[in-house]
């Protein structure tokens, strides 16, 4: 069913879910209703983005408990989001409507810590089925992520299905992926096998839709193999997001398990710097819907398109900075022991930097503070472990000829080999071959054509990553690390010291002049009076770098 309604300033809201009875749409769809206080705008601007990292390490899970957002850097101000924070009634009439348990919260519900208030059997709108009758106090009812060693079955269980008592919990090892038993059968079958056979599929019923109790949906922003993707703002935070929600029907489907394994992949990958993040994922109406990091830049892919009815083309530098980000992206990834398997242009997400936004985790060796734009890895949908993997080919434009032959031994590489050709299309190639015998000369090594000038290292560098045999491409850590993409990040920061170097110097002759002519002024010499230039410098060199140098330097005309 479609909705169209136009509130207040003129937002018009689309809906079109088939599965909520047109009172419950009303009520949703009006955000006037949801918070009498808020004031919405469409404007790109109204709305904080989502916040692009948590320092202070809270899980998603965890943050989605939180009634305001005290532990986001991107908190709303009265001004940036008029009306957020939600005033407080409005804010209990939200936390009184119970929510579908996604499968972390539906873990700790299982065992609720001590303190916690247990719902009663009638206050819990979702039913989550197993098939029929599902019994929700039962920790079996719990899907396994096959990407963690840890999973929380592993930890509660025996291999003969008993559940573990407290030494045995401790004295559990991690195994390692597709090796485990599962803790209910008696003979051994892979973990992906019993995975395929016995899936814990999230279903609701009779309850009101997550997606429009807790959203805003403001326009649809994307659309593909899985499903569509929406922008969002969440009405308690107010911050934006990507909600992606599965095609339908879902239950037993293939986009099932990818939405699964989507889902599994985010809640292991979701806190690097150059991996889009996850904050939540819930089943609705047969629909995986996906809660994900807002990125305000949309995918290279729609970079590229908008640059090509322009007639612009990415440059060098630029480049390399793609490169150098997704690699460290892939780096984290691989370091998990996970492939992506479906590195492309429209798979790799853009967020411009807020001017003002100093904040920066990197740990030094992946430094990205002096770029303007933040590329992140996403659409996690073909995710898999690099040893014992269920591949599920990707865009065929972007596959390595061993994914093609099923030798799966250097899966890493075949990331590689994706992000050279991405790179190559991000630098102008034309569209690339799905087959035929132009897909296999590019596999034999040779770069599709680049309308424009490259420096031979770089080019060099694209050519070794689609190099034919995948124990030539460099892994992606070496990548993150070679000094033709280095020198991009490096020469940024340089020429940023020498800006902060002559800026200080322009604040300090400034000051001079003033005192000058203070001094003349007044018939007095004052310039014994004022600090030497080496005394500015040591005094004033730390607190001058940035633009508030005027402000920084603080020292008195004596007897002026
Ligand atoms: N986190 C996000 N921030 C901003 N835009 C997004 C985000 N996620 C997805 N989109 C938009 O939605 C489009 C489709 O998203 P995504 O790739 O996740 O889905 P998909 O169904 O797997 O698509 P495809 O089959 O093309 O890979 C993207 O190309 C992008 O334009
Ligand atoms: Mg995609």
């Amino acid at each position: 069913m479609m909705f169209a309604t136009a509130c207040g300033s003129g937002l018009v809201q689309r809906l079109d879910f088939s599965c909520v009875d047109d009172d419950n749409a009303e009520d949703f769809q009006s955000p006037q209703k949801c918070n009498s206080q808020q004031t919405w705008r469409t404007s790109n601007n109204t709305y904080p983005i989502t916040p692009q990292r948590n320092e202070r390490g809270h899980s998603p899970a965890l943050e989605d408990t939180l009634e305001l957002s005290p532990y986001s850097d991107y908190s709303p101000t009265q001004e940036e989001c008029p009306g957020s924070p939600l005033h407080y009634n409005a804010m209990k009439k939200l936390k009184l409507c119970d929510t579908p348990y996604t499968p972390k919260s539906l873990l700790y519900k299982t065992f609720p810590s001590p303190g916690t208030r247990v719902p009663c059997r009638g206050q819990r709108l979702l039913r989550f089925a197993a098939g029929t009758g599902a019994d929700f106090d039962d920790p079996a009812l719990v899907n396994i992520n096959p990407f963690t060693p840890d999973t929380y079955r592993q930890m509660q269980f025996l291999p003969n299905g008993k559940r573990k008592d407290r030494e045995d919990s401790c004295r559990s090892e991690p195994a390692k992926y597709g090796e485990r038993e599962h803790p209910g059968l008696q003979s051994k079958v892979k973990l992906f096998d019993w995975l395929e056979n016995m899936r814990f599929v999230l279903r609701e019923t009779n309850m009101v839709s997550r997606y429009k109790t807790e959203f805003l949906e403001i326009e649809k922003i994307g659309a593909g193999e899985f499903g569509s993707v929406y922008k969002c703002v969440k009405r308690l935070d107010g911050c934006l997001y990507a909600i992606k929600r599965s095609k339908k029907p879902l239950a037993g489907s293939t986009d099932e398990q990818l939405a699964l394994k989507e889902v599994y992949a985010h809640a292991v990958l979701g806190h690097h710097p150059h991996v889009v993040r996850y904050y939540s994922a819930w089943a609705e109406d047969d629909h995986m819907i996906i809660q994900n990091e807002y990125c305000n830049g949309g995918s290279l892919q729609d970079l590229l398109t908008q640059n090509k009815k322009r007639g612009i083309l990415i440059l060098e530098q630029e480049l390399k900075e793609i490169l150098l980000q997704v690699s460290m992206g892939l780096k984290y990834i691989h370091s998990t022991g996970l492939v992506h398997m479906d590195i492309k242009p429209s798979n790799i997400f853009i967020c411009r930097k807020i001017v003002g936004n100093e904040e920066d985790e990197s740990d030094g060796e992946d430094d990205t503070s002096t770029a303007s734009l933040l590329y992140k890895i996403g659409d996690l949908g073909h995710v898999t472990a690099a040893t014992n993997p269920q591949v599920e080919e990707g865009d065929s434009r972007f596959l390595a000829n061993e994914i093609l032959q099923e030798d799966y031994s250097h899966l890493p590489k075949a990331d590689i080999f994706a992000l050279g050709l991405t790179i190559a299309v991000a630098a102008g190639a034309g569209p690339l071959p799905c087959n035929d015998e132009n897909w296999h000369h590019i596999r034999r090594g040779s770069i599709p054509e680049i309308p424009q000038q490259l420096s031979s290292a770089f080019h060099d560098l694209l050519k070794v990553l689609i190099h034919p045999d995948p124990i030539v491409r460099p892994p992606a850590a070496a990548l993150a690390k070679n000094p033709v993409l280095r020198r991009s990040v490096g020469k940024a920061a340089q020429l940023q010291k020498q800006l902060n170097v002559e800026k200080f110097k322009t604040a300090m002759l400034e000051r001079e002049l003033k005192a000058a002519k203070l001094a003349h002024n007044s018939g007095k010499d004052v310039c014994s009076d004022l600090p030497s230039k080496q005394d500015l410098i040591c005094s004033g060199r730390k607190r001058l770098v940035g633009g508030k140098n005027s402000r920084s330097l603080s020292f008195t005309c004596g007897g002026c």
